[in-house]
């Protein structure tokens, strides 16, 4: 096998850039650093830095000279914005990735992960998913153009890996949610929607709550703080080409998440389908035993993170992306 387990611990005092610091997984990393002990993170904001911008991305990484990088920025959404604007999800996220990456090894950067998603797998990829599963068969199209960018990503870090030796990595998250999500009704994924959607709900006593597609395809959600663990774990405990699965290894039925939904908020209404939107892939189940064999293991069950993030969302539904 061409793993390396042991690349060592990462130096807390370096310098660690975080694309995508204000995001949901950004975020989460940059708590779980902060929590691990580094002393000397770095963020910008999309308008400080704009990463499709290539001229002030390899001016950001020579003055900043970074020695470790996550890259977290990408253009990110649910089905529909996929499927609405496809050309922003391949172009925005070729430009974002190669610049940083191609600026990250200009200035020798030391350790990077590349973060892509689970869409990356065939739309039919047998249940639960393996590494090897991807190029064996035809994309999901609601999410094409993003996999593709995403399938480019992964083929560059191992170039770069081949080409010029730098140990770098990626991984592969499956569904993500948490404290930071974007909770917009049209752009965001389905896990903040519903929690929106049955929020709502119960503040107006709506007796009916409509959710999109037919709510049979199975979906597997990590919360984003084990996301995070999972991350600086696989930068400090695995070294290959192969992109490494991040998830929990067990899924729900879009129909099961929205009855956790709305146990978490406390709604008791009627629950409708709306089959003019879109189901996208029928399912989607990370087999993570490459990630369990590199010693890291999801700890946050799916109803508990359910019941942190509406707790987060009600905290902060006046600050929130919506
Ligand atoms: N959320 C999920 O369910 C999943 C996410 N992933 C992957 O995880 C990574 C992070 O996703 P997530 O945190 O959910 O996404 P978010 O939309 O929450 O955050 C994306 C971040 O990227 C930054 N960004 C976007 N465009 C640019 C740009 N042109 N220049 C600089 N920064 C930019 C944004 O910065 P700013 O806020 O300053 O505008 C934002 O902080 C992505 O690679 C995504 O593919 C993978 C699987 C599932
Ligand atoms: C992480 C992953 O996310 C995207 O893929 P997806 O898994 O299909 O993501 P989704 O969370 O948007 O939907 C999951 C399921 O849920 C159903 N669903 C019900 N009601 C709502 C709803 O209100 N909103 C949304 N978004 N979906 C809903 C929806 O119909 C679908 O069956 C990729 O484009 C790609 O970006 C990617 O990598």
């Amino acid at each position: 096998m061409d793993v390396n387990y042991a690349p060592g611990a990462l130096d807390r005092e370096s310098t660690f850039y975080v694309a995508g610091h204000r995001g949901l997984v950004g975020s989460g990393i940059w708590r779980n650093l902060t929590n691990a002990g580094f002393t000397n993170l770095v963020g910008r904001t999309s308008l400080e830095l704009d990463l499709k911008d290539r001229e002030a991305t390899f001016r950001f990484f020579a003055e900043t000279k970074p020695r470790y990088v996550v890259l977290a920025a990408a253009k990110v959404g649910g089905i529909l914005a996929n499927s609405t604007f496809p050309v922003d999800f391949l172009s925005d996220n070729l430009q974002i990735q190669l610049n940083v990456l191609d600026a990250a090894r200009e200035h020798n950067v030391e350790r990077l992960l590349f973060l892509g998603s689970s869409c990356i797998y065939p739309k039919l990829a047998e249940q639960p998913i393996r590494e090897e599963s991807l190029l064996t068969g035809h994309l999901e199209p609601t999410n094409d153009a993003y996999a593709i960018a995403k399938i480019a990503g992964i083929l560059q870090i191992q170039a770069i890996r081949r080409q010029y030796g730098l140990p770098w990595i990626s991984a592969m998250p499956t569904n993500l949610y948490g404290p930071g999500d974007n909770f917009s009704p049209e752009g965001s994924h389905v896990l903040p929607a519903l929690i929106r959607r049955y929020d709502e709900a119960v503040h107006q006593g709506a007796p009916v709550v409509t959710n999109w597609g037919t709510g049979s395809p199975r979906r597997e959600f990590l919360h984003v703080d084990d996301m995070a663990a999972a991350c600086l774990h696989l930068m400090e405990n695995y070294d290959g080409p192969d992109q490494v699965n991040v998830g929990t290894g067990t899924d729900v039925t879009i129909k099961e998440l929205a009855g956790l939904v709305a146990e978490a908020v406390g709604y008791t209404g009627e629950m409708l389908w709306d089959t003019t939107k879109p189901d996208g892939t029928p399912q989607k189940l990370l087999d993570v035993s490459k990630l369990g064999d590199a010693g890291w293991h999801a700890s946050i069950g799916l109803e508990q993170g359910i019941r942190n993030t509406v707790e987060w969302y009600r905290e902060n539904v006046n600050d929130i992306r919506k």
